[in-house]
């Protein structure tokens, strides 16, 4: 028996466009929550949100039973968590701050068992083959196994088809929050010079035949990106959707900051 299909990977490689959604609480509960609200994909965020190999357990297990993909944010692309993940059912994972091919080509083995990759073996005793309840899964794993890359320094846009075009990389996520502080616009998403960037790194990616991805809070953007073709898109954060809303009810009752004025997000 193989490995179940991966559907935001076929998806996001067919062009048909996913609607994604941050999730930084780092609890099972508000992650079950968003999966009822109908997204195609979810971020389990242990870049930025208080998260370890338990917490993200419990949210895949959360998820498990909605027809939403859970891609899994690590903070740095090291093997050894890369490999704690996979095994514990992870399957598309997003990694932050990719700048070079040589870098993109070593997740690519990471990702990948032998002799494709590096991917120590383990499975038999983890949640992804089910506890060894899908026998074929060290021989279908590879192939289900979404990797997407962020590209978000001027380094990595200045090597974009370079890492697009490693065989693996199934998708390039613009970071457009680092990306807009590494070219001198901290906090500065929606400047026209970061847009211009994001808008023709959009373009480049997909004309060298790869999805891409990005994430911001602000919808005018969001709707461009998708109009430009982007394959994945993150409209928000579960906690910024809910420290809004609460901020706005608290507010009607003359409670609180009040709403405040929206931001892009960083
Ligand atoms: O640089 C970015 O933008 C991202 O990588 C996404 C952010 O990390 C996300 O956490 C929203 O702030």
């Amino acid at each position: 028996m193989p490995v179940p299909k991966n559907d935001f990977k076929a998806a996001i490689s067919a062009g048909r466009q996913q609607i994604g959604l941050w999730l930084n609480t780092g609890e099972a509960l508000p992650a079950e929550i968003a999966a009822s609200a109908g997204f195609d994909w979810l971020v389990i965020d242990s870049e930025h949100g208080p998260n370890d190999l338990r917490s993200i357990i419990a949210q895949l297990r959360a998820l498990a039973p909605f027809a939403v993909e859970p891609v899994v944010r690590p903070p740095s692309g090291e093997t050894w968590f890369i490999k704690q993940l996979l095994d514990a059912g992870a399957r598309t994972l997003l990694i932050p701050m990719v700048d070079s091919p040589e870098q993109a080509k070593a997740l690519v083995q990471a990702v990948r068992y032998p002799p494709r990759g590096t991917r120590g073996l383990g499975a038999a005793v983890a949640r992804a083959s089910g506890f060894n309840a899908i026998p074929d899964y060290a021989q279908t794993a590879d192939d289900e196994i979404c990797l997407l890359v962020q590209a978000e320094t001027r380094v990595a846009i200045d090597n974009l088809e370079a890492i697009a075009a490693i065989d693996g990389v199934d998708g390039v996520f613009i970071g457009p929050a680092d990306l807009s502080a590494d070219l001198g616009y901290l906090g500065r998403i929606e400047a026209p010079e970061v847009q211009d960037v994001i808008e023709s790194a959009i373009g480049r990616i997909i004309a060298a035949g790869k999805p891409a991805g990005i994430l911001t809070f602000n919808e005018t953007l969001n709707r461009r990106y998708l109009e430009l073709g982007a394959s994945f898109v993150a409209v928000g954060a579960d906690v910024t959707e809910l420290a809004a809303t609460l901020k706005n009810l608290a507010g009607r009752y003359g409670r609180g900051p009040g709403a405040g004025p929206a931001g892009s997000g960083y």
